[in-house]
């Protein structure tokens, strides 16, 4: 770690994280620091637990073992109340967007706003439409159906649920799987945009090499059941682990590098 991001504001700190399903251990001392207004890219090989770790700091299952601080709150021993304060800082969204299929977007988006008290209806409403709008999707999507979208605006509603309660937090899950190229990069710079202009901090799990050259400042890699390596892009390009090193040396790491190298990069940590 450089002297600079010692002196960072730490957001989320994970330290000696066990998480074990069974016999299957998933996690055992995983350590990782996320600082304000960065956005980690989380990557590693399937099954690695890039998605229990989101789940685990997210509140949304119980680690075995070890502590998990969450904008200065230890969440392991917080009480109801303070774990109520922490999700309202916090946002998630999964990778097909989880959204409630009974449910219009705007209804969506709005089922977090219902835990705001003397927020009336109306108002819910126009904080939905704006969320709906800064995630870039038009004015009318807010009253379809999830099944009236394509699997790239469903994850845009996702995002807008995500950000109803104005979190300092988002978690995404493998933001851009399933997304064609051309929808994967506008959801990059969406990512992007609103990290800058709502001084995001991002942690994204991804298997998109594209998006972590494009959008990521610092990259985490489990392996081995931890957190192997955490680091910018260039860091990992010197990083001598096998699976490490095919990741960022193989082809598609190539493409992304070429292609990325021509556009706009976010600033290194
Ligand atoms: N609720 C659960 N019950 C039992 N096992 C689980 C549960 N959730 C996850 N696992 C197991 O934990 C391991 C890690 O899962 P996880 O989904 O975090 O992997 P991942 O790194 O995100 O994988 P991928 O890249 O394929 O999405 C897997 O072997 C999975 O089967």
């Amino acid at each position: 770690m450089t002297d600079t991001a010692q002196k960072r504001d730490v957001v989320i700190s994970v330290r000696g994280l066990r998480n074990q399903f069974g016999t299957q251990v998933v996690h055992d001392g995983l350590d990782l620091d996320i600082y304000r207004g960065e956005i980690l890219g989380v990557v590693g090989g399937s099954g690695t637990g890039k998605s229990v770790l989101l789940r685990s700091i997210a509140g949304l299952i119980t680690p075995a073992a070890g502590e998990i601080t969450v904008l200065g709150t230890d969440m392991g021993r917080a009480d109801e109340d303070a774990h109520n304060a922490i999700a309202a800082q916090t946002g998630v969204m999964f990778q097909d967007g989880a959204l409630f299929s009974s449910l219009t977007v705007r209804e969506n988006v709005e089922v977090p706003l219902r835990m705001v008290h003397g927020l009336d209806g109306k108002l819910r409403r126009k904080l939905a439409d704006l969320k709906i709008s800064m995630v870039g999707l038009p004015y009318l999507a807010g009253d379809k159906y999830p099944s009236e979208l394509s699997g790239g605006m469903r994850k845009r509603a996702g995002l807008a649920r995500a950000l109803a309660l104005d979190p300092q937090i988002v978690f995404l899950d493998e933001p851009t799987a399933g997304l064609d190229p051309i929808g994967a990069t506008d959801f990059d710079m969406l990512i992007r945009g609103l990290s800058r202009d709502l001084d995001l901090t991002v942690f994204l799990v991804t298997h998109d090499l594209d998006t972590l050259h494009a959008v990521c400042d610092r990259i985490a890699v489990l392996a081995e059941r931890r957190v192997l390596v955490t680091g910018t892009m260039q860091d990992m390009l010197d990083v001598d682990h096998p699976w490490v090193h095919d990741y960022f040396h193989g082809p598609r790491a190539r493409a992304a590098l070429t292609t990325n190298d021509t556009t706009t990069k976010p600033q290194g940590t």
